[in-house]
Order: C-alpha cells, then sequence, then structure tokens
C-alpha cells in the first residue's frame, strides 16, 4: 500500500527519497561493495551521505532516482544513474571516488554472478527502469518529449496526451522431455558449451500456450503433448523480458530433432547422467583460448537453470518409485 503511495503521489515519493536507500549505476552497470569476508553487496546509500552531499549544485540530480521497491520496513529503493548526464565533473566525481562507497561499476551479468538472495533481482529491476527512462524521452507518436512522474512509474507526453509504462515482453522458455531424456538447444552467441532450454518471444494476441507450441515447432520441429507451468522470471538482458517457464513432454516415439539453423546452433536430447554432471559445474574448464571445454548449464540465477534442475529431480524421484 505504501509502495503505490509513494508510486502515485510526487510529494510521497519526494519525501520517500529524503530518507530512502540509493543504488547507484554508472551507464547502467550497478555499484557493488565487497565487503572484508569477501561478499559483494549492493551499497545502499542515504541522500545524506557524504559521496552525494559532495556533488554540491549537482546534488539537486539525485532528485531524478527511480523508485524500484521498498522494503518491508516501508523504506523506498531508488536506482539513480550517474553516467548519463552530461555533467562531465559528476562523472568523474564518483568514477575517480568510487572508493568513498568503497565499491566498483561492474557489468550487470557480472552483478547477477556475485550477488545473494534477493538483491540479484533488485538491482536488475534498477537497471531496466533505467534503462526504459534513458530510451523513452520521446513520445512515438508526436516526437515530443515525455515527462515522468517523480517516482518514475510513467511518462506522459502532454502534447498528445498519452502515458507511458515501462514495458518487458513476454518470452516463453521451456524444457522439452520425452519421458528419459531432455532437450537443450544453444545459439551461436552463447559462451561455447553452454546449453539452454528453448525460449522465444511471444507474438501479439498470442496465447503462452501457442506460442510455446509454435516455437518449438519452429525451431526444432517436435510437437508439444503437454504443457506444465513451473514459474516466471524477469529477465533483463538484453532488454526486459517476462520469462514465463514450462515443462514440456512430446511422444517418445515422435523425437526427431529438426533443428532451425537460422534460430540455433545446435540442439539435442540429453540424458539424466549428462545433466546431473553439467548442473554441478559451477565455472565451466576453459582453455587456453578462455572458451569453456565442457558441455554446461545456464547459472542458478537463470530460470533455465531451474527447469533443469525441476527436471533432473523428478527423474530422480520416477527411478526411486519404480
Ligand atoms: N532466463 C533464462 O533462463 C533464459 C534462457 C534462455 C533465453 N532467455 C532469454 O529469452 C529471450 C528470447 O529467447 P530467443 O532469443 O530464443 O527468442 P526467439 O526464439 O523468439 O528469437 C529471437 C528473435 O525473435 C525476434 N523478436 C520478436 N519479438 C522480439 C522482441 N520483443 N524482442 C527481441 N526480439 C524479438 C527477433 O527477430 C529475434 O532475433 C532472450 O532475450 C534470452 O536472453 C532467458
Ligand atoms: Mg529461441
Amino acid at each position: 500500500k505504501y509502495l503505490n503511495k509513494i508510486k502515485e503521489e510526487d510529494e510521497a515519493c519526494r519525501a520517500a527519497l529524503q530518507s530512502g536507500n540509493i543504488f547507484l549505476y554508472h551507464k547502467l552497470a550497478p555499484l557493488l561493495r565487497r565487503t572484508d569476508s569477501g561478499i559483494y553487496q549492493l551499497p545502499a546509500l542515504q541522500t545524506k551521505e557524504e559521496i552525494l552531499e559532495k556533488l554540491g549544485e549537482d546534488k539537486e540530480m539525485v532528485k531524478e532516482s527511480i523508485l524500484i521497491n521498498c522494503t518491508e520496513q516501508n523504506e523506498a529503493q531508488f536506482s539513480f544513474d550517474v553516467g548519463t548526464r552530461t555533467s562531465r565533473h559528476v562523472i568523474h566525481y564518483f568514477m575517480e571516488h568510487t572508493e568513498l562507497c568503497r565499491g566498483t561499476f561492474v557489468d550487470l551479468r557480472k552483478a547477477f554472478f556475485l550477488l545473494r538472495g534477493s538483491e540479484a533481482p533488485l538491482v536488475a529491476r534498477g537497471q531496466a527502469l533505467l534503462r526504459w527512462h534513458q530510451t523513452n524521452g520521446f513520445c512515438s507518436s508526436t516526437g515530443q518529449p515525455t515527462q515522468r512522474n517523480q517516482s518514475g512509474s510513467q511518462r506522459v507526453c502532454h502534447s498528445s496526451g498519452i502515458t507511458y509504462y515501462p514495458k518487458m515482453s513476454p518470452v516463453v522458455i521451456v524444457l522439452v522431455s520425452d519421458g528419459k531424456r531432455c532437450l537443450l538447444g544453444r545459439q551461436s552467441t552463447f559462451p561455447r558449451g553452454m546449453y539452454s532450454a528453448l525460449a522465444g518471444f511471444c507474438d501479439i494476441g498470442e496465447t503462452m500456450e501457442e506460442a510455446l507450441r509454435r516455437e518449438i515447432a519452429e525451431e526444432v520441429g517436435l510437437e508439444v503433448e503437454s504443457i506444465q507451468y513451473s514459474g516466471s522470471q524477469h529477465w533483463p538482458f538484453p532488454q526486459s523480458s517476462f520469462m514465463v517457464a514450462c515443462h514440456a513432454t512430446v511422444n517418445p516415439n515422435e523425437t526427431h530433432v529438426s533443428v532451425d539453423k537460422v534460430e540455433l546452433e545446435d540442439a539435442r536430447w540429453f540424458s539424466l547422467e549428462e545433466v546431473q554432471e553439467a548442473l554441478t559445474i559451477k565455472a565451466p574448464p576453459r582453455n587456453n583460448k578462455g572458451e569453456p571445454t565442457v558441455f554446461w548449464v545456464p547459472p542458478s540465477y537463470a530460470i533455465a537453470n531451474r527447469l533443469i534442475q525441476e527436471w533432473a529431480n523428478l527423474q530422480h524421484l520416477k527411478s526411486y518409485l519404480n
């Protein structure tokens, strides 16, 4: 309820910013702090904190922070990108003084690896909102500048009256099984050796089930028999996607895979043993060119990993019951 209030009411949001926590980014790369015990955290800065006070007149810019969420104690959480402003003074200040907040700006993919628990989705959400504001400054109907509200939950074109809201693209991601094996594929852009569950963007007007059946038919030429929903995830790469994750089965007598070579470099069936081995790999061994040398699957922060883990668990349960 409180989150909704500060999202909608400019005055309440300005007040929340006074005592709220701010997470810093530089050109969409979040600031992380390494603790003495070697754990990485998201440093939550306060508007009154030394580093922000030192900005002098530019301190006003902090008012442009975007509301991300609030904690259970009703502390508002904001994101602020120091790298997008023309003021070189500010950018240099932060790049040279990151030690003041005992941290460094790191690429979001790396941050996903380093952070634990709820901090990874929080940092992704902060980045997604900043990215959306940075790319939606103009109305696509009139070409006029759009104005944000204080929280950043929307932008309005006062000339056309159109209100724009932060956008996600729905994507269906599916782990196909024939009862004994699961189907994984890779795009040529994936790191070497990494295979993942198949995924695809939903077309306008499609249901999730229709998108799933179409993607599997298009990418590997298989006909899905049954679908089971597993979970969902916001995915910030390369832009905000809303990943809907499912398990699906095919007829064990109709498992011939016909790979669409435009979309995928390869797709094939993997046994439980192969999958189990891949799930134990935290960082794949690499050759002297730095390329992974074994079959591995996406890391635990990706919902593909959860699908693969669930499938392996189910196979275990089945063999135990037999
Ligand atoms: N979190 C995870 O575990 C996980 C795992 C696999 C893939 N993914 C993500 O799923 C997404 C979709 O997977 P895919 O690449 O196989 O999709 P896909 O099979 O639909 O193929 C991508 C193509 O779809 C078209 N397209 C249609 N609508 C689009 C839109 N809104 N944005 C971008 N392209 C669009 C483009 O031509 C693009 O080249 C990717 O962004 C990928 O990062 C996430
Ligand atoms: Mg795909």
